[in-house]
């Protein structure tokens, strides 16, 4: 291994977030950023330019992986912004001590966001979920520990089946769940209070981009009157939506979708496997950050109080 080749651990880190072992914006986040932390202690590069180069070489392995969540590209910014020193143990003790705080800091981000959606829950309400997401799931929990009663209807968000996630964490935390096929959402609709989603990205026009699905479940729940929002820590945010940039939909494999014995007997179709979809800000009502809840359309505000005028890539050189 070369002073600039990524250690085991970020490949192991990269290859794990690319097979989705590890999934979800925010668990990437912090994952990545745990991965930049043991570059930097298992280094022993003998300058502190190689050192650098070697961190930022890590973090283009680790943004490789996954095109569309936005925590990502921001975790590694927040952590090689802050690799600042003259030798190389100050710069590795920056680094690990930048990872501490990010970590920290999503930790306690997901508490407050937690806090502001369950506001939004009342007492003997119905939620339903999409796909699975540790902020929306922080919404109802903290809704739970405010002693509301709150039971769930989750869909199972083919083709991976993320759902099955969500209902046994909400198992967990005592909430009654009934677990639902994606293309009945529509009728359970009459039936639920809230619908509670995640975010990969927020774009800076309030469009939310999320697993695929939650697009026509917006619309859906729109055109039924029940109210939806998107939990979103601010880490979620697209800094460079702000310069026009869109957000790239990550394709998957069609094995994801069809076995090789369906897809030999249809024979010669084609099948696309699109993992997100944009919701336009009309038809969310409401995104819930640790900074409180704000109207989609004005998100904005608040990323250009926390991003400036957009974002040079992660490892660009200061
Ligand atoms: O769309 C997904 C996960 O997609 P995938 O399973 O393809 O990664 C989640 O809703 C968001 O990532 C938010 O999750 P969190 O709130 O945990 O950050």
């Amino acid at each position: 291994m070369t002073a600039h080749e990524p250690t085991a651990s970020v490949r192991d880190t990269a290859e794990a977030i690319a097979t989705m072992e590890i999934r979800g914006a925010a668990t990437i986040a912090g994952a990545a950023a745990e991965a930049l932390a043991a570059q930097a202690r298992g280094i022993d590069p003998d300058s502190p330019e190689a050192f650098c180069a070697s961190l930022r070489a890590a973090a283009r392995t680790l943004h490789e992986t996954r095109p569309t969540a936005v925590s990502l590209p921001n975790a590694l910014r927040y952590v090689l912004q802050r690799m600042d020193g003259r030798d190389v143990e100050t710069l590795r003790r920056n680094v690990v001590d930048a990872v501490e705080e990010f970590v920290d800091q999503l930790d306690r981000a997901q508490t407050d966001l937690g806090r502001v959606g369950a506001n939004r829950l009342a007492d003997g309400d119905t939620v339903m979920t999409h796909c699975h997401s540790t902020d929306a799931l922080a919404c109802i929990e903290a809704a739970v520990e405010q002693g509301k009663s709150i039971s769930a209807v989750v869909k199972e968000t083919r083709p991976r089946n993320q759902g099955h996630i969500t209902a046994e964490q909400l198992r967990d935390a005592g909430v009654p769940v009934t677990l639902i096929v994606d293309s009945a959402a529509r009728r359970y609709l009459d039936t639920v209070d809230h619908v509670v989603v995640g975010a990969d990205s927020i774009a800076a026009d309030g469009g939310v981009i999320n697993k695929v699905g939650t697009s026509g479940l917006a619309v859906n729940a729109r055109e039924r009157g029940v109210p939806i929002m998107t939990a979103a820590q601010t880490i979620k945010l697209h800094p460079e939506t702000l310069t026009g940039h869109t957000v790239e939909i990550e394709m998957r494999s069609e094995s994801e979708v069809i076995d090789e014995d369906a897809r030999e007997a249809i024979g010669d179709i084609s099948v696309e496997n699109p993992a997100f979809d944009v919701t336009p800000p009309r038809y969310m009502d409401a995104i819930v950050t640790e900074h409180g809840q704000f109207p989609p359309e004005s998100i904005v505000t608040l990323m250009r109080e926390l991003f400036g005028e957009g974002a040079a890539e992660p490892w660009a050189e200061p």
